[in-house]
């Protein structure tokens, strides 16, 4: 029997075939709670909130129970019935439809029908907004209130627990900053919420609780509060872009380097940083690799052409020419965005001169430092390539 009331998954595994996407994950959401469930791209994040909600395509061992009731191996709308409620990935609002229309179809759980009024009224008191735009078709409301909506929407079916998949996705940060104190208004109301996001950081300040999900398993569990403080949580989600994760990682083959070492064990549990730590090879140079690549091998495929006579050109050593070619080309572009720039520079002492007269913008040069690690990845298999700071070539250790 459930010992929290509310939400509570045990033991729950889900496979896709023989791809085991969750392994023996257990958690609870207490009525009144927001729990957020943090994890790279792949963790299985979604497949939780899908075998939760039981529209999971995997196979799904273990038990969900709501209020100490059994619901695991129910159809969803059963589900629903019982009071677990999803707003998907991407919304799935109705956009053809009304904001009327999209709430009223969310009061069809058998829960909810004969509140239907009661539960407009409330959603109509959480959000306001609703109440004006509720003749607006909602393909042409914005990403934000379309969140509200599909919120809305699910408040519809007057539910104990609603799960979420990466609300925030999408949205500027300032209708995050709105999604989440929204989600905050939902809670104080009494109703447990079950967040996937990928803004750790806007979640965890919203979250009584979070649960670290890597590679299927819960690696971790505490207060949002202890997450956000803790090293290993910082290192892994909480970036200098804020947490806000990078589209997606590359899948390393077994046998290829990693890509980043994990981040030392803190306090027994071990976590893989996100690709947002990793800043991208375009963003360091200033230019597309992508475009990078394809100069080189057209320019590649030329001389490749051009030795047409010489039949010991093998395809091998064309390729190995090509991949020399793209790499001095980064390897020039990366030197030019290291280069000195002048930058204009006001000193205070300097102000009161420029009032009265053009003054020359003194010259500052960036400052050397030691030489950089270039790193290149490829997808799908992930190979990298190291110029190591003094060394001459790129070299594959
Ligand atoms: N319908 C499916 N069939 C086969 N494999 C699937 C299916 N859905 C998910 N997977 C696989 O299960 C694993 C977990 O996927 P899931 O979507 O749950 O991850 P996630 O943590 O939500 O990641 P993301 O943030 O990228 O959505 C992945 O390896 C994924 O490829």
């Amino acid at each position: 029997m459930s010992r929290t009331g509310g939400l509570e998954v045990r033991n729950l595994s889900v496979s896709y075939g023989k791809h085991r996407a969750l392994e023996d994950v257990s958690i609870t959401i207490r009525p009144g709670e927001i729990v957020v469930i943090l994890g790279a791209n792949g963790a299985g994040k979604s497949t939780l909130l899908k075998a939760v909600s039981g529209i999971c395509e995997g196979k799904v061992t273990g038990s969900v129970l709501l209020e100490n009731a059994e619901l695991t191996g129910l159809p969803a709308n059963r589900i629903l019935d019982q009071g677990i409620a999803l707003v998907p990935e991407g919304r799935g609002v109705f956009g053809d439809l009304t904001v009327r229309e999209n709430l009223t179809l969310g009061a069809y759980a058998a829960r909810a029908r004969d509140d239907q009024a009661a539960n407009l009224a409330r959603v109509h008191e959480l959000f306001p907004k609703l109440i004006e735009r509720q003749g607006q078709v909602v393909r042409t409301m914005s990403g934000g209130e379309q969140q509200m909506v599909a919120i809305g929407r699910a408040m519809m079916s007057n539910p104990q627990i609603l799960a979420l998949d990466e609300p925030s996705l999408g949205l500027s940060p300032l209708l995050c900053k709105e999604l989440f104190q929204n989600l905050r208004k939902v809670r104080d109301i009494g109703i447990g919420i079950l967040l996937v996001e990928q803004n750790a950081k806007q979640s965890l300040a919203i979250a009584d609780r979070g649960y670290l999900l890597e590679n299927a398993h819960i690696v971790h569990e505490d207060s949002a509060k202890a997450l956000i403080s803790d090293p290993a949580v910082q290192a892994a989600y909480l970036g200098a872009a804020g947490g806000a994760a990078a589209p997606h990682t590359y899948d390393a083959a077994p046998e290829a380097p990693a890509m980043d070492a994990p981040v030392a064990p803190q306090a027994g549990f071990t976590v893989r940083p996100r690709a947002s730590q990793t800043v991208s090879a375009d963003a360091v140079l200033g230019r597309s690799v992508a475009d990078l690549v394809a100069q080189a091998s057209q320019r590649q495929q030329k001389a490749v052409s051009d030795k047409r006579n010489a039949p010991a050109a093998t395809s091998l050593s064309a390729q190995k020419d090509r991949l020399a070619a793209t790499l001095a080309d980064i390897e020039r572009a990366a030197q030019s965005a290291r280069r000195p720039r002048v930058i204009e520079r006001h000193r205070p002492q300097d102000h009161a001169a420029s009032q009265t007269q053009p003054q020359p913008a003194p010259a500052r040069k960036t400052p050397d430092g030691p030489p950089v690690t270039i790193e290149i990845y490829r997808a799908p298999r992930v190979e990298v390539w190291r110029r190591r700071p003094g060394a001459d070539a790129f070299d594959r250790s």
